[in-house]
């Protein structure tokens, strides 16, 4: 069945998802290269929701592929567009990923994990060949991480070590706050990963070296990952309600 056109895309009721539908759709059509590319890392979030949905139009009886989760709602995503799943210990080597991000810096550093997904995501993306990001265009910084985003930095930890790294994290590395995110009205108590893991939110304000902070927060014991992903995307698409895409690459 030939690619939806995207000039003729049935309208949806909300702009934003608008934006994070052109970004995913243009972002796969001009990276995924269906006869080249056989292992593709499909990441987590609801602007990926359509990076699936574009990859399963690829899907023919003369395509083979397989898509890596980085989640539970990645795999189900994977599913429910009828891709075919594998896993990272299967194919350890990734043709290219697409993923969402909270924010994108100008030198295309990024700030992830605000759905809580971020290991599984780092694990992917840093074991593909190229990494692709899908955003709207709320999510692109004007200059440093954390202009935007304000929620702070997404870090998962182990969680029997949650109060010493709260401790380190303010005593250390002398963040502003840090708490360990809850689940709300959605679950009582603090939210647990795909990994059995706690995540921190660790507000260090605008960043300026988000290298030296990942490789800062990193060296605490009880640090899993941190959800700066460091020299690791080559493009990002960010999506306007208007169905224009801008395009930031290195
Ligand atoms: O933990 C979640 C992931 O890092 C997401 O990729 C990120 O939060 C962006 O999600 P969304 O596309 O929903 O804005």
């Amino acid at each position: 069945m030939p690619l939806t056109d995207l000039s003729k895309l049935p309208p949806l009721p909300i702009p934003l998802e608008q934006a994070k539908r052109i970004a995913a759709y243009r972002a796969v059509d001009e990276n995924f290269d269906v006869k080249t590319h056989k292992v593709v890392g499909v990441g987590s979030g609801t602007t990926v929701v359509y990076v699936a949905e574009r990859l399963g139009e690829y899907v023919d009886k003369n395509t083979n592929f397989v898509c890596i989760p980085t989640g539970f709602q990645s795999k189900q995503l994977i599913v429910s567009n009828k891709l075919q799943l594998g896993s990272i210990e299967q194919y350890p080597e990734v043709d290219i990923a697409f993923d969402g991000a909270d924010e994108v810096d100008e030198s295309l550093q990024l700030i992830k994990g605000g759905g809580a997904c971020l290991f599984q995501e780092k694990l992917v993306s840093s074991s593909a060949k190229k990494f692709i990001i899908v955003a709207d265009s709320r999510k692109k910084s004007p200059k440093y991480l954390g202009y935007n985003w304000k929620k702070g930095v997404p870090i998962e930890v182990v969680p029997s070590s949650y109060v010493r790294v709260l401790a380190d994290l303010q005593n250390k590395l002398q963040c502003k706050s840090a708490s360990v995110r809850e689940g709300g009205s959605a679950k009582a108590g603090p939210v647990v990963t795909d990994n059995s893991n706690f995540i921190i939110d660790a507000d260090f304000g605008e960043i300026a070296d988000p290298r030296k902070l990942h490789q800062d927060i990193k060296l605490l014991v009880g640090v899993v990952e941190t959800g700066l992903f460091i020299d690791n995307a080559e493009k990002a698409y960010f999506g306007n309600s208007d169905g224009t895409v801008q395009i930031q690459q290195l």
